[in-house]
This record gives C-alpha cells, structure tokens and sequence, in this order.
C-alpha cells in the first residue's frame, strides 16, 4: 500500500507459495537481540537495510532471507529489547536505502488486526520519526498491521518532518497475493509460481479485493468457487492466526513475501526494470494496486483494468473501510 499523489498503494505478485505456518519459527541463527551489522560476504557493492522488529516471528526469517540477498551488503537488524532506544536506532537506521518493519504486537484468536492499532500506532510512529532524522531518503517497508493504518500514519510523520516522498513508503500487502495464487492453483491444479493473481485495495478483511476476472492464464470459475476463493484469500491471516491458537500470526509465509517484496525494491533501486508490483489510483489517498518499481521507489502505476460486477461490489466496500482505516491512521499520527 503506498500513496501517490491523488492516492494508491502497492503490493508485489508473488511467485511462491509458503503461507500457512502453523508454528512460530525457532531459527538456528536467529539475529541476537541487539543490533547487529553484516556484510555481505566479500564486501561486495549493494545496499544497506534495516530491519526493524528482527528478532520477532516475522522479522528471523526475513533477516536470514535478506542477508541470503545478494543485493545486499550491509544489514542492520534492530529491536527493542537489550536497546536503550532512540540512540541505537538511529545508529540502526543511518545510511539505509531500504527499511522493513514487522514491528509490532501479532494478532491473538477473536481480534481483528484494528485492535493492534493502540500499541503498533505508537510504534510505527516512533520508527518512521528515526527513519525522517536519519534515512529520509530510505525506501520504507511497512509490514506492522494494521497496514491500512500504520502507512497512513507513516506518511504522516514524514509530511511533518518534510521528507515525505510518496513513492519510497510502501505498505506489504503481498502476503495477499501469495495466498491468492496459491488457493487458486490448488483448485486449478497448477504450480502456484504459474499463477497471477491481481489483489488490490487494503489488508483487512473485505479490504483485501482479489480480482478473479483477471487471474492469468486466464480461467473461469463457478460464482460459488469466486465466493469461496474471495472469501479464503480476505481471511487467510484469520486462518493462521486461529491456527496458531495465541501464538501470533503468519510469520515464515509472510517472511517469504517480504523478501520477494523487498528483492523487486531493491532491484528497482539498482535500475532493473519490474512491472510485477501493484499500485493504483482511486479516490482514496492509499489503496494497493499493480505499480512498477525503479530507482526512485514507485515509478508507475497501472490502472485497475476491467472489473466484472462482483468485484465492483467489493470495491465499494474495500473503499467504505479502508477510508475509515486511513482517517484513523491520519488522525493519529496529528493528534
Ligand atoms: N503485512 C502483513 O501481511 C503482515 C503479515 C503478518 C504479520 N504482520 C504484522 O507484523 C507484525 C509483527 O508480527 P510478528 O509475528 O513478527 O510479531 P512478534 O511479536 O513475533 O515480533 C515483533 C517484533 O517487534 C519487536 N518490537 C516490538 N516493539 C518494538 C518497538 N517499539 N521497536 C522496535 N521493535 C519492536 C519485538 O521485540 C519483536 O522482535 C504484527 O503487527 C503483525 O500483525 C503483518
Ligand atoms: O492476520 C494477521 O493478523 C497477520 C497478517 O496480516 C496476515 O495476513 O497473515
């Protein structure tokens, strides 16, 4: 999700699908829990991350992942326990080009990702305030739910500190694209990797609009199998997190998606070309649709395409709440 100018959003097709992850990953090699510095090996060129939230379910494998990038050279992993704050996360933030943030509380069985917003507000706050001071240039990740308010807020503290440039703050909705290609590869018997399934909007519940009509290679399905699907891919998170019975939310799945997120900003970052991210325009100041990344974060947005009936119904309701959800992330972040 990502603003851009009059408003849009983004999200990258992803092309591997590794979502339910019933357990909390335990990985061998976790990143300690203060902040630690990486080179890549043989110190080749590349760009600087930071992670912040690396210690967290999320955030092991997303630090394993990214420093198995080689487009990365130096990588900073931050978190808040064993920190004495603001000063080691400016030292965690300066010079970066790019930052993700899984920051933040999980999802617990019964709670919808709105109910994070009193804690992950104030964090997400806290983070992009360091990232103004010390990498205003970063392109920034936001993973910290709820995503349809904690960009927003995001956006906020960059307009105040003046550094805002819409096209380098992007909100991870592409979790939402995993899942869709991998629940409409099952029923098609394809390989998820051949799958492409355009997701649009927001990450909550009815905000999350797959758009079916266009799935390529192009197939047909029963309306009871749209309204399943569609139903399936706006609940997925729910699933994990019911799953996983109070021990957090989609962890590995969405480590998966974040590095194949992060991947397409860092190779637009270094001039290659990628048209498979998703931006686009509505009414709404963020509203995730297809984009293409480059050196300067979010360089062009697609139009949404063709919409059948259906979708457009869920368009109207995708936008009722994701304007809700954005108001109050702006509200929030001025108050
Ligand atoms: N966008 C998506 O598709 C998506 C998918 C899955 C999870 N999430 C969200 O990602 C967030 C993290 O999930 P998780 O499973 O990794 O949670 P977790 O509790 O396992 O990890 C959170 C991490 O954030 C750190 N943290 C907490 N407060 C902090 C602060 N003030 N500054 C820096 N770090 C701080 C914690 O110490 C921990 O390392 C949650 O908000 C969750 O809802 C988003
Ligand atoms: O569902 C959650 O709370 C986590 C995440 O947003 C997800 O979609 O898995």
């Amino acid at each position: 999700m990502q603003q851009h100018g009059g408003g849009d959003a983004s999200q990258r097709i992803a092309r591997i699908s590794a979502h339910l992850n019933p357990n909390k990953s335990q990985m061998e090699g976790s990143p300690s829990l203060e902040r630690s510095t990486c080179r890549a090996k043989g110190g080749s060129p590349g760009f600087k991350v930071a992670i912040l939230g690396a210690a967290g379910g999320i955030g092991q494998p997303l630090s394993m992942l990214m420093k198995m990038n080689p487009l990365v050279s130096v990588l900073h992993l931050y978190d808040v326990r064993g920190f004495l704050g603001p000063q080691q996360l400016e030292n965690a933030l300066t010079g970066m080009d790019l930052v993700i943030i899984p920051a933040g509380v999980p999802r617990k069985p019964g709670m919808t990702r709105d109910d994070l917003f009193n804690i992950n507000a104030g964090i997400v706050k806290t983070l992009c305030e360091g990232i103004a001071k010390c990498c205003p240039k970063a392109i920034v990740n936001v993973i910290s739910n709820p995503v349809n308010s904690t960009v927003p807020i995001a956006a906020e503290v960059f307009k105040k500190a003046g550094t805002y440039d819409p096209r380098r703050l992007l909100g991870v909705t592409m979790l939402d694209v995993v899942r869709a290609n991998t629940f409409v590869a099952e029923i098609l018997g394809h390989d998820p990797r051949e799958v492409d399934v355009p997701v649009v909007g927001g990450h909550a519940g009815v905000t999350i609009l797959p758009l079916l009509s266009q799935i390529k290679p192009p197939c047909s399905f029963t309306s009871e199998e749209i309204a399943h699907l569609t139903s399936r891919i706006q609940n997925g998170g729910t699933e994990v997190v019911e799953a996983k019975a109070g021990a957090g939310s989609a962890t590995l799945s969405m480590a998966y998606a974040a590095v194949k997120f992060a991947d397409a900003c860092l190779r637009g970052l270094r001039g290659d070309a990628d048209d498979h991210i998703f931006l686009q325009v509505t009414e709404l100041p963020f509203f995730a649709s297809k984009v293409r990344l480059g050196r300067n974060g979010v360089e062009e947005i697609y139009p949404l395409g063709p919409v059948n009936e259906f979708e457009r119904a869920g368009l109207e309701k995708a936008k009722k709440e994701l304007a809700a959800s954005i108001e109050k992330g702006i509200s929030f972040a001025n108050k």
